[in-house]
């Protein structure tokens, strides 16, 4: 506001209340409403004065796309996002940690995997202790702890679990489940978005714990409606934005109220598992050492264990326990949260590119009946099956270079002053590796916005721009949707063999189509908020036997 503008406004004040105002009350009003404007609307639609140097998107088209018109991620980062990586590596956009740096250069992103020690994770979640986010999750687990020891002691007991864990056999299992429903819609639609997340529910409730949601068939089982429940709650906009409404209104919100009892139930149902297993596992074990001292193996295949067998059996050959009960059932939520809704988007995405492009979708099908035969009856693919995809695969790439389910990741705050790529960064700034931009950044990939496969075949598009010779620096960040470095998502191999064996097997048994009214037809409707979902992706599927 100019002097010219206040002392207008202080005459206009004399005028109308002469006798109760001076102009130095008048005054000093006008430095108060200053003020106040600066700390509340100022502070949230101007970035601070120390990162004023980046560019920023314009806070109000920002808030009218993404909260009142709700436009796809795609649409908000075409109009608002992409023309500010013409100039720069980076731009400002705001999020729940107020105005953050959203890098999305393989170069920036490669300082901001590598040096964790700079680009550590954000306390953010776990300051909130009386939200329902705080409550499913739990402070102490692997994919929150931004301490680093801390973190280490849990990484360093799941890795391994994961290294062992390929439940192939199970997840085509439950991919015949996946066939029973889409065989009995008789070529009617059937929302590929909701069957994806059922066989993912069932696939971690089984490789996590060995617990059978059964949600495939019976979308509307007990538990799956529990976690459901759970799920769309935590991950509720309104109360991931303003999570004052959980800890300080709650007793209003009878609805919140039986969410926070629900996680109890979820809750004890876990705590009784992992004390189980631990109980029969300790047996096990000390039969096994009163036997013949430890010598003997079991005999069940390693691979097809549950996650939290493996990590259990992994404490005992520690030497006692590691986590706590409490610690182990935090980490089996975050598998939940984790690795459940992210591989049935990428599923999901996978089917809807391959709709919409019948050429891909019968190349990717002749791969699939090379590998697993013609024969007019179901099969199980094997490990060694899935091992030999290559066009699946890159299908399975590009699908996740152009709809990633995880946007942004967890927000990081530098931990002293820093350069990153030549931009001054001071301690304490908020920064995310935009993984949507740095995918369909134009400066980065060659027409981002065409789906193609085939540049990630040998030698193609994504070899050269990470090779020794011709790639720029960090090319091999470009494609980055389980991010990369020490913090790069520990179920990714999970997820890409639940991904090869699920398309595949559609493939061989189906052809599929969108239908002509489907919303997602000329290209797919995402939300903004949360990790990327096309909602009713509507497929008429089409058996080959
Ligand atoms: C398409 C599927 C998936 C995608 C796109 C994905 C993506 C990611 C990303 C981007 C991160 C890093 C987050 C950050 O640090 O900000 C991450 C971490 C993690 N993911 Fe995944 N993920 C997927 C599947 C899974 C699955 C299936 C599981 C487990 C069953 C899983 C478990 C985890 C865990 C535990 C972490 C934390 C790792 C750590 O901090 O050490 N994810 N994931």
């Amino acid at each position: 506001m100019t002097m010219d503008k206040i002392n207008l406004f202080i005459e206009n004040l004399n005028k109308h209340f002469p006798q109760r105002f001076s102009s130095k009350t008048a005054l000093l009003a006008t430095i108060s409403l200053v003020i106040l404007y600066r700390q509340t609307i100022g502070k949230l639609i101007h970035p601070p004065h120390q990162l004023r140097h980046i560019p920023h998107v314009n806070y109000l088209k920002f808030f009218i796309m993404s909260m009142v018109q709700k436009k796809p991620v795609g649409v908000i980062s075409k109009a608002l996002t992409m023309p500010l990586l013409d100039t720069s590596a980076m731009y400002l956009k705001p999020e729940r940690l107020g105005w953050t740096v959203h890098v999305a250069t393989p170069e920036a992103a490669k300082q901001f995997f590598l040096k964790t020690d700079i680009y550590a994770k954000a306390n953010a979640f776990t300051t909130q202790k009386d939200t329902l986010f705080y409550k499913f999750i739990g402070q102490k687990n692997i994919l929150f702890e931004h301490d680093k020891n801390e973190w280490k002691k849990h990484r360093k007991l799941i890795n391994p679990a994961f290294h062992k864990s390929k439940p192939v056999k199970l997840f085509s299992v439950l991919g015949h489940k996946v066939f029973k429903v889409v065989d009995d819609s008789n070529g009617k639609p059937v929302d590929v978005t909701s069957l994806m997340g059922r066989y993912t529910l069932d696939v971690i409730g089984q490789a996590g714990f060995g617990f059978d949601f059964d949600a495939i068939i019976h979308k509307d089982s007990d538990w799956a409606t529990v976690y459901n429940n759970i799920f769309d709650a935590v991950l509720d906009p309104v109360f991931f934005f303003l999570p004052f409404l959980d800890s300080r209104f709650r007793w209003l919100l009878r609805d919140r109220q039986k969410r926070y009892e629900l996680v109890d139930t979820f809750h004890g149902m876990l705590t009784g598992v992992i004390e189980k297993k631990r109980r029969i596992l300790q047996e096990k074990y000390n039969k096994k050492m009163q036997d013949n001292n430890g010598a003997s193996h079991d005999d069940e295949d390693d691979g097809e264990k549950d996650l939290l067998t493996l990590m259990l059996e992994s404490e005992f050959s520690e030497g006692g326990s590691i986590l706590t009960t409490e610690e182990v059932k935090n980490n089996l939520t975050v598998f939940f949260l984790a690795g459940h809704d992210t591989t049935a988007n990428a599923l999901s995405f996978a089917i809807h590119a391959l709709a919409r492009h019948p050429d891909i979708q019968q190349k990717a099908r002749e791969e699939a009946i090379q590998v697993l035969g013609d024969d007019p009856h179901d099969v199980l693919p094997t490990y060694e099956d899935i091992r030999q995809f290559d066009y699946i695969n890159q299908v399975i790439k590009e699908t996740m270079r152009f709809h990633g389910p995880v946007t942004t990741g967890m927000p990081r705050q530098t931990t002293e002053d820093t350069n990153l790529v030549g931009v001054h960064l001071p301690k304490g700034t908020p920064i995310v590796v935009d993984i949507y931009d740095l995918h369909h950044n134009p400066h980065v990939w060659d027409d981002p916005e065409t789906y193609d496969p085939s540049r990630f075949a040998p030698s193609g598009e994504a070899d050269q721009k990470t090779s020794a010779a011709g790639g720029r620096d960090g090319g091999a960040m470009a494609w980055s949707p389980f991010f990369n470095g020490q913090r790069m998502c520990i179920g990714m191999q999970f997820s890409l063999e639940e991904q090869r064996v699920m398309l595949s097997s559609l493939l061989r048994k189906y052809e599929w189509r969108l239908p002509e009214d489907s919303i997602h037809k000329n290209e797919a409707v995402t939300n903004n908020v949360g990790v990327l979902t096309a909602k009713n992706l509507d497929i008429i599927f089409k058996r080959r036997y």
